[in-house]
């Protein structure tokens, strides 16, 4: 627990921990605030019971004689308002603190849950590959259990260690023998349970943790592929299997909580019982039972402080306890490298350069690709050259390797070995994304984001900062034009969640307008026209054979109708390339 603690502190920026400090002053005031206002009742109570000063500890006695005099009252009214006094400044310091430590909580729950969305996004394409999504959306969702379920306890904790230290000291100051039981024994005994009940704590955060991410993953499947699910009527799958992580969860949600708050009441009722036996007892060695009162009541009181004070501790350490599954998945995500990071460790640490204007703008050598070192090569030793100005088509069988040869010129995927090289310079960390901005996509699935038609094709571009004659260039060579008249927005009509009041051939021009819009020096189009009927294709791919002669595009299509234009056509075969269409002449052939 506590290494996971100071992991979470690891990944403060300095600001929060300045602000962390300042909190941890504040509670120092307020255990201060708490340990006098425990003081200043035992003067009070004694004053109650027999009005004289007479077995008065000599500094109360000054005090309370500088405030009678001050106040023109007896010793009483001094008393009484020094009791007063003390206990509203504790009571303010105690609000102040809760509100300041709550929001630093929150705050810094923001500030994780930015900077996992930040090192996410800016993980490279095989950690999307490798992982389910869900896995990675429950990470994200697991930032407020996180926020509710260890910093916020974390802090609790620290306050109430805080305010127990001071406690003990003031009931040290009244009684040196109770503040020792006390401590001892309240003390002994969260601990004595929470060594019992930590194993069952750790392995519900665990299952919580699982089951969470399994919820999410259930969700997400049932509801992506509900087309089907209300064809084939077997929603009660999913809801079973739904059923199953939700119930398996909120019964080791359950016992966590139970185990969190059962000891508050053990350890109240033995605190009674001890107190009944002091009680007793301080009546056998005192003359009167009145006697007794201060000091009975200035330890009630303390009692009354410490109890809440040493649950608040063993109630925060069973939360994080309970929570630690949970903690370590959002752990793992704030752990995650990000690009700069990488290249802070990549052997070629250069600045990130721009490529000059060479005739080649893509060379491919000896490249070599697989999945996962336990899985055969995809990609087979493959040399190309790419000039500009090339239209380059691959065609092949479906699962030759199309697609992840695609991904490897767009630098997605890393090869296993062989080199790539844009304008005869290797393509590394440090250039990467220099390379990736100067190329625009289209894949065989359009991704469409719940917004207007114009903000998806200028897709990552503030909808002010949209360049609308570029965009109406775009909409136009994707055939996109008559579309947009006849929508009642036109531009600024909504496509729903995925694009789903669009059709197919809409969704996938719009596709072709985002990269056309994205001015570009490689255009790769990925079956990107399959779902346009051939007169819509014919245009499309009409236009795009029009773009800038400098440009290179790339395509993959199955309809050799649509790549009838381009200078070269290759065949993918079992991961290799094979020449078999050349436009050109043989001695232009460079490969
Ligand atoms: N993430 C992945 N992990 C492991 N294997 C993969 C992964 N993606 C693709 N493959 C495998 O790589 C091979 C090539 O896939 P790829 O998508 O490149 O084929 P393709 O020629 O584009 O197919 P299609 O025409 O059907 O799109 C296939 O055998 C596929 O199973």
């Amino acid at each position: 627990m506590f290494e996971l603690l100071r992991d979470i502190y690891a990944q403060l920026t300095p600001r929060r921990r300045w602000q962390l400090a300042l909190v941890l002053v504040l509670m120092v005031i307020g255990a201060l605030a708490e340990m006098f206002s425990l003081g200043a009742v035992l003067p009070f109570l004694a004053l109650l019971t027999k009005p004289d000063l007479a077995g008065i500890p000599e500094v109360f006695v000054q005090v309370l004689s500088f405030l009678g005099h001050y106040l023109g009252g007896g010793p009483l009214l001094a008393a009484s308002w020094l009791f007063a006094c003390t206990a509203a400044l504790a009571a303010l310091l105690r609000l102040l603190l809760s509100w300041i430590s709550a929001r630093f909580v929150y705050i810094v729950g923001a500030d994780f849950g930015e900077e996992i969305y930040h090192r996410i996004l800016r993980q490279p394409y095989h950690f999307h590959l490798q992982r389910n999504s869900s896995e990675t959306i429950s990470g994200m969702g697991k930032v407020t259990p996180l926020v509710m379920c260890v910093l916020a306890p974390a802090m609790q904790m620290v306050i109430a260690s805080v305010m127990t230290f001071a406690i003990l000291v003031g009931i040290l100051l009244v009684n040196v023998k109770v503040a020792l039981l006390a401590g001892i024994a309240f003390g002994g005994m969260y601990y004595l349970i929470n060594q019992w009940a930590k194993n069952k704590l750790k392995k519900n955060s665990e299952i919580i943790a699982a089951a969470e991410t399994q919820k999410i993953k259930i969700i997400q499947e049932g509801i992506g592929s509900i087309r089907d699910v209300i064809l084939d009527g077997n929603c009660s799958v999913y809801v079973n299997a739904f059923s199953q992580s939700d119930r398996r969860l909120r019964r080791a949600q359950a016992v966590n909580s139970f185990l969190a708050i059962a000891p508050k009441y053990v350890v109240e009722s033995a605190g009674i019982i001890m107190m009944i036996v002091f009680a007793y007892n301080l009546t056998k060695t005192q003359d009167t039972a009145v006697q007794a009162i201060p000091l009975l009541g200035a330890l009630a009181l303390g009692a009354q402080r410490l109890l809440p004070y040493l649950q608040n501790i063993y109630n925060s350490v069973a939360c994080i306890q309970g929570s630690l599954g949970i903690a370590e998945d959002v752990m793992y995500f704030l752990r995650l490298p990000t690009h700069e990071e990488s290249m802070k460790s990549a052997k070629n640490n250069v600045e990130e350069r721009g490529f000059y204007r060479s005739g080649v703008l893509v060379e491919l050598q000896g490249l070599e690709f697989r999945y996962a070192s336990n899985l055969p090569n995809i990609i087979k030793s493959v040399d190309l050259r790419i000039n500009r100005g090339q239209r380059i088509g691959f065609v092949g069988a479906t699962g030759s390797g199309k697609s992840t040869l695609i991904d490897l010129i767009m630098c997605l995927l890393n090869p296993t070995s062989g080199v790539i090289s844009v304008d005869g310079m290797e393509i590394n960390e440090s250039n990467r994304s220099t390379w990736q901005r100067r190329i625009a996509h289209v894949p065989q699935a359009i991704f469409l984001t719940d917004s207007s038609i114009a903000e998806n094709i200028a897709l990552g571009v503030a909808k002010a900062e949209i360049d609308m004659s570029r965009l109406m260039v775009a909409v136009e060579q994707a055939q996109l034009t008559d579309v947009v008249r006849q929508l009642p927005r036109g531009l600024d009509t909504r496509v729903g969640e995925r694009g789903v009041q669009l059709s197919g051939g809409q969704r996938q021009r719009i596709g072709i307008a985002r990269a056309l819009y994205k001015s570009a020096d490689m255009l790769v189009l990925d079956e990107a026209t399959s779902a346009l009927d051939s007169d819509t294709e014919s245009k499309v791919m009409d236009a795009i054979y029009h773009l800038n002669p400098e440009m290179v595009i790339l395509m993959i299509a199955h309809r050799t109708s649509t790549l009838e234009r381009c200078h070269y056509i290759y065949q993918v075969v079992d991961g290799r390339l094979k020449l078999i269409k050349n436009n050109f002449s043989a001695h232009e052939v460079a490969f």
